[in-house]
């Protein structure tokens, strides 16, 4: 799990490592600029030339660190400052020294050498210290990066590819597109947040000194980026004295006329994540054809009619008994009594509840009902249904997400999944987790009743929150590359990403 820092987090724990460390900040400066050349040269063709391209403060420092190892290895290398030399930063200036002492000298931009496939450019013009919109020379040598790279050369940035805010993950115009991102010390929030994360291209963290013990007195406050070990390692081998029993019984109240589809893909999808037994509760009238999905499904019909209501809640209360996880939403029927009996059900239930889709409309009309549940509750809105949850727009949801979404979760006491690129998931303790898998090719219907059925899945079978949840929300992603990887983004469509889980299982032997 790598833990992603602010560019003030960065900063504190450069200060921390020095004063508490002995860790001289010259010495991350030395440390990360070996760092930048064995990456710049790990992308380099045979004989490739490289052009290190240099702003005034530290991230130029790293540059300029860079540029010295190469050259002590052997390659031909040429660098250019860019901006004013008297503003440089003491750190970057004693390295120009260094270089220069060495009897090779800086240049400006426009005497860099036209660079093509094999060469390599390191950017190195701004890091966390962006604070505005790159303009004038800065503008210009972008630019030239940008050119060098459609010419074929390979872009590696130095910490943050320059352009892109650290804290945030937005984007200023002119920014690099990299090759690959040389992230030093922590992975920084704008480095996994779109559209940063993918201006990043290969990221790659590097230990540069800071101290673990620093690093931990940070790391307790930022989010994390799960990584592939640690999905796989929430879900263990299955034992081989295993039944169906040890794999949980999952009930999905789901689907209405029209909307079978939705009901028969978040319960195929709990089957074909490793669930031992799945149920579905749905009106008399589509019980039928929401089984025609899947022989392994069984079938609960809801005998009242219309909107699920008040009727509809004892027979769910006898459906639940004995269950180990529901999952509430993908395509009821909602009206005006579906929250007051979604109340009743997380007031009364034994078992962990997964609100999805119109379960999230109906609880926003009163979310006194997540802090009265008796089990865990997990939600999984996209935007616009957080934008319901929270009463903001679904603009400000998405300027926001990290804040609005722990602020949420820590209020209501759930764990929250806000979808979207890079999906968040929040503990009810405020742990932030970003998935790093999915792709726009998901951007079908359908793939939220997926994601619902996984997390049901995962419940059923015991796997605790908030690990069970981000652990779903990374399967779901991989699932969908996965499946991308087979039929491309274009044609991908929600039932791809259910065969997609039966990959992810190949692919971790499980
Ligand atoms: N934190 C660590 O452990 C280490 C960080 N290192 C590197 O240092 C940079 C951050 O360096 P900093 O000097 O703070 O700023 P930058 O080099 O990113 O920016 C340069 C400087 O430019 C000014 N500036 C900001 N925005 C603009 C703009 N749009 N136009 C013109 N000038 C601008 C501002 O004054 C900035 O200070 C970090 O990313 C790492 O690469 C260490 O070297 C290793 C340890
Ligand atoms: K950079």
């Amino acid at each position: 799990m790598q833990s992603v820092l602010t560019a003030a987090q960065m900063r504190e724990a450069e200060q921390a490592a020095e004063a508490q460390h002995g860790m001289p900040s010259a010495l991350l400066m030395e440390n990360a600029g070996r760092a930048l050349a064995e990456a710049a040269r790990s992308v380099a063709g045979p004989g490739g030339r490289f052009s290190v391209v240099c702003g005034p403060g530290n991230n130029g420092g790293d540059g300029l660190v860079a540029a010295r190892f190469l050259r002590e290895g052997g390659a031909r290398v040429d660098v250019a400052l860019v901006g004013d030399r008297a503003k440089m930063t003491a750190e970057a200036k004693r390295n120009l020294r260094a270089l220069e002492a060495d009897g090779f000298t800086a240049q400006g931009l426009e005497a860099l050498p036209t660079l093509g496939r094999g060469d390599v450019v390191v950017d190195a013009l701004f890091g966390t210290g962006l604070s505005r919109a790159p303009a004038g020379e800065f503008a210009d040598a972008i630019h030239r990066i940008d050119g060098w790279r459609a010419a074929g050369a390979k872009v590696v940035a130095a910490d943050v590819p320059s352009g892109l805010q650290s804290d945030t993950g937005e984007a200023f115009t002119p920014c690099v597109e990299a090759d690959v991102t040389v992230s030093f010390g922590l992975l920084k929030r704008g480095q996994v947040l779109e559209p940063g994360a993918s201006r990043c291209g290969e990221l790659r963290r590097v230990d540069i000194g800071l101290s673990p013990a620093t690093l931990h007195a940070l790391t307790g406050l930022v989010p994390r980026l799960v990584e592939e070990a640690d999905a796989r390692g929430v879900l263990p081998p299955r034992r081989a004295d295993s039944h169906k029993g040890t794999y949980g019984h999952v009930l999905v109240v789901a689907g209405s006329r029209g909307k079978t589809g939705a009901a028969a893909m978040a319960a195929r999808s709990a089957l074909r994540s490793g669930a031992g037994l799945v149920s579905v509760a749905t009106r008399a009238e589509v019980v039928d054809t929401v089984l025609s999905f899947a022989p392994e499904l069984m079938g609960i019909p809801l005998e009242a009619s219309g909107p699920l209501g008040l009727a509809d809640l004892e027979p769910l209360l006898a459906a639940a008994e004995g269950k180990d996880a529901l999952v509430i939403g993908p395509g009821i029927p909602r009206g005006p009594e579906t929250g007051k009996l979604i109340a009743e059900l997380l007031a009364r239930v034994e078992a962990p509840v997964v609100l999805d889709a119109d379960a999230l409309n109906a609880v926003a009309t009163d979310l006194s009902a997540l802090r009265g549940a008796k089990r865990q509750v997990v939600l999984t809105p996209h935007p616009g249904e957080m934008a319901r949850l929270t009463g903001r727009s679904t603009k400000e949801v998405q300027a926001h997400r990290l804040e609005l979404a722990r602020e949420f979760a820590m209020e209501h006491g759930v764990t929250l999944v806000l979808k979207g690129t890079r999906t968040l998931t929040v503990s009810a303790d405020g742990d932030l987790y970003i998935n790093p898998t999915g792709n726009p090719g998901m951007a079908t219907g359908g793939t939220g009743d997926v994601l619902s059925g996984i997390c049901g899945a995962f419940l059923a079978q015991g796997f605790q929150v908030p690990d069970a949840i981000w652990a779903a929300v990374y399967v779901h992603g991989l699932a969908g590359d996965l499946a991308a990887g087979k039929r491309g983004k274009v044609g991908l469509i929600a039932t791809d990403l259910i065969k997609g889980l039966c990959d992810v299982w190949t692919r971790w032997d499980r």
